[in-house]
């Protein structure tokens, strides 16, 4: 599991030990200096007589990468500073001068980015925990667009071009390797938004713990590797911000059958799903039901004989379940699903069934639900949720912040919320957010969404019970479905296209893996 923790949080837990006398900065310079020294190995097989450029801001994270060149240099490094403030961290800059190591004041934005570009490696120690909203402004603004060239997100243009610099968004050999120092300077350290320019990092290190910024899109795109180096900070365990799952805590989360397990103790799920115009999605969502190892999958729909002859395993009709997937292939137009769901609904009210709640079946949802429904809205259809509760969304303006929209329509709702992506966030009880990166981006394909719908609604049905037991639990469930799915499609074509029926066959071999690893 990888937890991270807020700026707010990070300083609660320095205080202590800085107060103490602990040299923090050092024992996160000496870490840094270690991690570049590999990088610029990797690149050049040597370390002694690299080329390393440190971009430095007015703080401590610049104060990092002074250290950091300090030591670098007494390692046969050729380190120059970039101080991009009229003031850096006096104590790193008089140590790399007292190591050797050369400072440049840069005035002009071009002519930094000509120097940087030449580095074997970039060290961006520009801005970190301490970064006010707003993003890189100024001249490091300037300097870092110029670099990120095409590579730049959010509202900045960036000029690769201009006065003869290589935009760093052009790959190959010549480009420099960029380490980030705790975060990629201008980033929203809390919320993963970027407001202007940042510089993609090949590899960042993060002290202490994980920021919130570096698991949430679209800051987590420009991460590169991250690498968390323990400061053995008194951070609150209990109380991560965000969390990643890793394979273990997806197979602790597993619902595993008990020995004297039989198929209605293991759990039954219904599932509402599919019309004549889109059958397959219902043939996806009871297959990945199926194949994740539920009980029994109860499907209602008008092609139930589509279904049947896909998945003879099935049984059709309606009967008692343990939990619910609503809505692939359902549109709300359609009066028999749309009858189905809203009946289905009341079991989930009265009788505390849980529920995934995904495409056409969103636009059904009671005006508030119990924590444990899952909704599985992608980025368009989170748009039309909030839209249709009164706050004008686009599908881009989600992307821009989906932590904030997701957490809304939890709030909202009452409901936990999955917002499928690149990265998934999911926002459950207490505000517990998840961010999973477990997918390649081949996963992108129409009908996979479906199996997650039906993957998840086997974990919930098999642990039903639990899950009304401690509302907290629902989110972990859902994070781990989004695991296990991204997982599968690694496995039915590692590197390559997957189709969304490839994901669903990939499952009972995806978790037998994931339980043996555990
Ligand atoms: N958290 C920890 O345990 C440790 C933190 N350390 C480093 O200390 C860093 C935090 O240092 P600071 O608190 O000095 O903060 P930063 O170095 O992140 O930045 C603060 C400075 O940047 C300016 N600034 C903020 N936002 C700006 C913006 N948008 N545009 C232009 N200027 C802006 C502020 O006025 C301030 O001068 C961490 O990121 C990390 O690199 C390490 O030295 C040691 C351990
Ligand atoms: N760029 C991406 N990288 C990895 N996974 C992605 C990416 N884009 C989407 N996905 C995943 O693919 C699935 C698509 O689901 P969805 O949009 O509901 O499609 P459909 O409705 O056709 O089934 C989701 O699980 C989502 O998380
Ligand atoms: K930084």
């Amino acid at each position: 599991m990888l937890q991270s923790w807020t700026s707010a949080q990070v300083r609660a837990a320095e205080e202590p030990l800085l107060a103490a006398g602990v040299p923090l900065m050092q024992h996160a310079a000496f870490a840094l200096a270690g991690v570049v020294a590999r990088v610029l190995r990797e690149r050049r097989g040597r370390v002694v007589g690299g080329q390393v450029v440190l971009l430095v801001g007015p703080g401590n994270n610049g104060g990092d990468a002074l250290h950091a060149g300090a030591f670098l240099r007494r390692r046969g490094v050729d380190v120059v500073a970039l101080a991009l403030a009229p003031r850096v961290h006096d104590e790193g800059r008089a140590a790399l001068l007292a190591a050797g190591g050369r400072v440049h004041e840069v005035t002009d934005a071009v002519d930094g980015a000509a120097r940087a570009g030449r580095a074997d490696v970039l060290v961006d120690g520009i801005l970190g925990i301490g970064t006010r909203d707003g993003g890189l402004t100024g001249l490091a603004g300037a300097l870092v667009a110029a670099l990120a060239g095409g590579a730049v997100e959010g509202d900045a243009r960036g000029d690769g071009s201009r006065g003869g610099v290589v935009g760093l968004g052009a790959h190959g050999a010549d480009r420099p390797a960029v380490v980030a120092v705790d975060t990629p300077s201008g980033i929203g350290v809390d919320d993963g938004t970027v407001s202007g320019p940042v510089l993609p990092a090949d590899v960042t290190v993060t002290f202490g713990g994980a920021k919130p910024g570096l698991l949430i899109p679209p800051a987590a795109h420009l991460v590169g590797r991250l690498e968390v180096i323990d400061l053995d900070l008194p951070l609150p365990d209990h109380h991560p911000a965000v969390v990643r799952l890793a394979d273990r805590d997806a197979a602790a989360l597993w619902p595993v059958p008990t020995r004297s397990a039989h198929k209605y103790s293991r759990g039954v799920v219904g599932v509402v799903a599919g019309a004549r115009r889109y059958p397959g999605a219902a043939v996806l969502a009871t297959s990945a039901a199926v194949l994740a190892g539920v009980g029994m999958v109860r499907y209602l729909g008008d092609v139930a004989d589509l279904v049947v002859a896909r998945r003879p395993e099935v049984v059709t009709g309606p009967g008692r379940v343990q939990a619910w997937v609503f809505g692939p292939g359902v549109s709300p137009d359609d009066a028999a699903q749309r009858r189905r769901i809203e009946h289905a609904f009341e079991g989930v009210l009265q009788r505390g069934e849980p529920a995934v709640v995904d495409a056409g079946a969103l636009e059904l949802l009671p005006p508030t639900v119990p924590t444990h429904v899952v909704l599985t809205p992608h980025a368009g259809e989170l748009a039309r949720l909030l839209t249709d509760r009164g706050h004008r969304l686009t599908r881009a303006d989600v992307e821009r912040e989906p932590l904030r929209w997701t957490r809304l329509a939890h709030e909202m709702t009452g409901a936990t919320v999955l917002l499928k992506g690149h990265v998934t966030l999911v926002v459950g009880a207490g505000g517990a957010v998840y961010a999973q990166a477990d997918a390649p981006p081949w996963l992108a394909t129409a009908g996979a969404g479906d199996v997650l719908a039906g993957l998840m609604g086997a974990m919930l049905a098999g642990r039903a019970d639990d899950v009304l037991d401690d509302p907290t639990l629902t989110a972990a469930v859902a994070a781990a479905a989004a695991l296990v799915h991204g997982r599968a499609a690694h496995t039915a074509n590692p590197d390559g296209p997957v189709t969304a029926r490839g994901v669903a066959l990939a499952l009972p071999e995806t978790i037998r893996t994931l339980l043996a690893s555990a």
